[in-house]
């Protein structure tokens, strides 16, 4: 039997996707239409041997995670929980704390995901990679190739490429170490708890000894500094590679990057998602996911790469491109929303133009991942990104947004550029 573990951070994480994430803990902004865990926990009941889904993560339980957990337990009918740490006790401690409930039923091996990454999950494959390895009790890792640049912003392994055995890992390297990098996704056995309670017991013996009684963070162990380091070029830890496609979702703008993705990934997966042109419908152009309970009237048009929520109502004229229009917002007659995200609720006038700049990864730069940039350059000027409207933003008729992120609940009354419109 097989487990799964979402960390699923909590309010203090996913401030760069702030203002989204302050209406929605960040694990369920919808991308494609589901969401950004909804994806993990799919490709989960793809392996029958996982029998439960454990979330982790410093959350109060609110009303949208108990309708998530429900509605989705039903939908793919799966044993899903929550799990809620007292504070963030790291990408470890929070494995540890619930390292009962984890082992209940006694699972062989689990897989733990970090919740803000957005891949095909290659779960099978992984799972028959970790049981290739003949080294006694060992851990398994998904990694992929960055560039030189990128890869200091993540996890880096170098790795013996005839046994896959993780030799040395760095988490973001203050100079070089390797392109090979922590894709986030790690297939672990129940021995990992030995490992991490060794950490538990140094680190409490460390502050009595110390002093340190008030230190806040004094339970926090983290998966990669404290575990995967130490284990690295102990033949217990070994690397699974994947060359298809993976990126975090950090900023708001890697959330319309993942959108992408996973559209394309329903060419294989759920084609049925994915609207089609047709007489009565609007003109389709690329993938493009329309929520049934949407009203899109047939002379708007939409794609390559737009999502439009449940709810939602796009008018006459209207053109989308690369966009999320979310749930209960409303598009009026001939508006134009190009690399935006529109919040909740939100309204956008007739002939308005709603417009951000694309942040891809630069396609001709082989191995490249999305940026997250901070919301500033270094000499304080707002960078341009995507435009985000926050819930029930209200923007009149025949106005210009451009790369703006307007807070929530605002009434525009003029056209900006550039401009966070608190
Ligand atoms: N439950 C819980 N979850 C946590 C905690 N801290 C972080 N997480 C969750 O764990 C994931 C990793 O979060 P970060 O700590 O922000 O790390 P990171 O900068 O994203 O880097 C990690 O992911 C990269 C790949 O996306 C890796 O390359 C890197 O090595 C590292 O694992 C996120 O989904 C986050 O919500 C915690 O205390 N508790």
């Amino acid at each position: 039997m097989l487990k799964a573990v979402i960390l699923i951070g909590g309010p203090q994480k996913g401030t760069r996707f702030r203002p989204l994430s302050l209406e929605l803990p960040k694990p369920l902004f919808p991308v494609a239409g589901f969401p950004i865990i909804y994806h993990h926990i799919e490709a989960c009941i793809q392996i029958p041997d996982i029998k439960e889904v454990i979330l982790i993560g410093a959350y109060q339980p609110s009303e949208a995670l108990n309708r998530f957990i429900s509605s989705t337990q039903r939908e793919l009918n799966i044993s899903l929980r929550y799990l809620q740490e007292y504070t963030t006790l790291g990408t470890a401690g929070g494995l540890y704390h619930f390292r009962d409930q984890i082992l209940a039923g006694k699972p062989e091996a689990f897989f733990v995901f970090n919740g803000d990454t957005c891949c095909d999950f290659p779960l099978t494959e992984m799972w028959n990679f970790h049981q290739q390895v003949h080294s006694g009790e060992h851990f398994t890792m998904l990694a992929t190739e960055a560039t030189r640049k990128q890869s200091l912003q993540y996890g880096c392994l170098v790795e013996n490429e005839d046994s896959h055995e993780v030799l040395h890992y760095v988490e973001k390297p203050q100079t070089f170490v390797s392109t090979t990098i922590n894709c986030g996704l790690y297939l672990l056995t129940p021995e990992i708890f030995t490992h991490i309670g060794a950490v538990f017991l140094q680190n409490q013996a460390d502050i009595f000894n110390g002093g340190d009684y008030i230190n806040p963070v004094r339970d926090c162990i983290r998966l990669e500094q404290d575990i995967l380091s130490p284990l690295a070029g102990s033949k217990k830890l070994f690397v699974y590679k994947t060359n298809r496609f993976w990126s975090q979702i950090k900023s708001a703008g890697s959330a319309i990057y993942a959108n992408r993705l996973y559209l394309s990934l329903y060419h294989t997966t759920h084609p049925e998602r994915l609207a089609t042109a047709n007489d009565n419908g609007p003109t389709i152009i690329g993938d493009v996911f329309i929520h049934p309970s949407a009203r899109v009237d047939p002379t708007a048009t939409l794609g390559p790469n737009v999502t439009i929520g449940a709810g939602a109502t796009v008018g006459p004229g209207v053109r989308v491109r690369e966009s999320l229009v979310l749930e209960g917002a409303t598009l009026q007659d001939h508006c134009c929303i190009l690399h935006s995200i529109i919040g909740w609720n939100s309204s956008v006038g007739a002939w308005s133009r709603v417009e951000g700049t694309a942040n891809d990864p630069n396609p001709n730069n082989k191995h490249a991942k999305i940026d997250s940039n901070t919301l500033f350059s270094e000499e304080g000027k707002l960078n341009p990104s995507i435009t985000i409207l926050g819930r029930n933003v209200v923007i009149p008729s025949e106005v210009i947004v451009l790369n703006s992120i307007v807070l929530p609940h605002k009434d525009l009354r003029y056209s900006i550029k550039n401009q966070i419109l608190l």
